[in-house]
């Protein structure tokens, strides 16, 4: 076992290293801190699950990344590295040439992506045009080619069509469509198939995933659905309070969990040997950004916390490679293992 700081938990290969990053944004009363000291990476072509309930900072780090935050109204601390650069002090000139070519980011929302005075075949050619030489005949062919590509019948006429004029689940195969069209090395999926039909869903997620394969993009999956993540993901992290608390293989996060919030998340997965009516949930919420406990941030939830525990300062980390290494930001976590807290 190894105590390492957190800058040192940052990955050797990855195509995305993110080191203690801090985010404070502005509101009506003053600067609040969103995100504390995250760290996290995806390597190349892995898909990396992000998950955590609701407000504990999985779109604020996407966002992040991207720098897509209002830059009078947000701080950014810490390292983003991608592609040997620092996205965190990037010229806005030098974002608009990752963004879209290097990392797309497709959302639950497909209307916050998509333009809705402009043909959909248009804007996947404006995308096209931004980052590579290509006349107009030849961005609409390749326009049209990536339609074809995410299961669009007929995509010559798809492409002369508004997104208004297209169904929820068609609107999101043409986000995925111009999202991935420049072949980028990461993809940043929020909650992609939340807003869709069970059924949908399923599909869309296969076309992703199948896509991503083909191409080589790493994926950073974010969402509230630990099932899919199982299914689908290579590793996770689990955030909580803007923090991230856990990080590890995902067959070995699911099968042991050692933060007791990861722990909770996977109880409140629905279960049908369980009997209807009965899915825990944990106890209380997400701390408010501006009241947030001393020490562990979970602690008030944390119902193997019998005293206050203290802030848990760096993450516990083990692992030969890089690939099978845990993390986890919890004191307390290998008395916890052997109580059987993941059990
Ligand atoms: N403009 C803002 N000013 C201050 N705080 C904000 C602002 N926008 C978001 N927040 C806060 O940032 C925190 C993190 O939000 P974020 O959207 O990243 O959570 P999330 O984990 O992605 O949740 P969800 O799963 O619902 O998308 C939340 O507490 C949210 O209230």
């Amino acid at each position: 076992m190894q105590q390492l700081a957190e800058t040192m938990v940052a990955s050797q290969d990855a195509l995305l290293d993110i080191q203690n990053l801090t985010l404070s944004l502005r509101d009506q009363s003053g600067w609040v801190e969103v995100l504390n000291n995250v760290s996290l990476s995806v390597k190349p072509k892995e898909i990396l699950g992000v998950v955590g309930e609701s407000g504990c900072g999985k779109s604020m780090t996407a966002l992040s990344i991207l720098r897509l935050l209002p830059p009078r109204d947000s701080r950014l601390g810490g390292k983003i590295m991608f592609g040997g650069q620092n996205l965190v002090s990037c010229s806005e000139s030098q974002m608009n040439r990752i963004r879209g070519r290097h990392i797309s980011m497709i959302f639950q929302e497909p209307m916050s992506a998509l333009d809705p005075v402009f043909t959909v075949g248009y804007q996947i050619e404006e995308t096209l045009q931004r980052h590579f030489k290509l006349d107009r005949r030849e961005a609409a062919e390749r326009a049209i080619a990536a339609l074809d590509s995410v299961g669009i019948a007929s995509p010559r006429h798809v492409a002369t069509l508004y997104p208004m004029n297209l169904s929820g689940g068609m609107r999101q195969r043409v986000m995925i469509a111009m999202a991935l069209v420049c072949e980028p090395r990461l993809l940043i999926a929020d909650e992609p198939t939340t807003a869709l039909d069970v059924t949908i869903q399923a599909q869309i997620m296969d076309l992703l995933l199948g896509l991503a394969d083909r191409t080589g993009t790493a994926i950073m999956f974010i969402t509230h659905n630990l099932g899919l993540v199982a299914q689908t993901c290579h590793r996770m992290v689990t955030m909580y309070a803007g923090q991230v608390v856990e990080g590890g293989p995902v067959r070995d996060v699911i099968a042991g969990p050692r933060h007791p919030y990861t722990a909770g998340l996977l109880h409140s997965i629905p279960d049908s040997n369980r009997a209807r009516g009965t899915l825990p949930s944990i106890a209380g919420r997400v701390p408010s950004l501006r009241h947030m406990p001393k020490g562990c941030r979970f602690g008030p939830r944390c119902s193997y916390s019998t005293q206050p525990c203290e802030l848990p300062q760096s993450i516990e980390s083990e692992g030969i490679e890089d690939i099978d290494r845990r993390e986890v930001r919890c004191n307390r976590w290998e008395e916890l293992a052997l109580r059987g807290v993941g059990a």
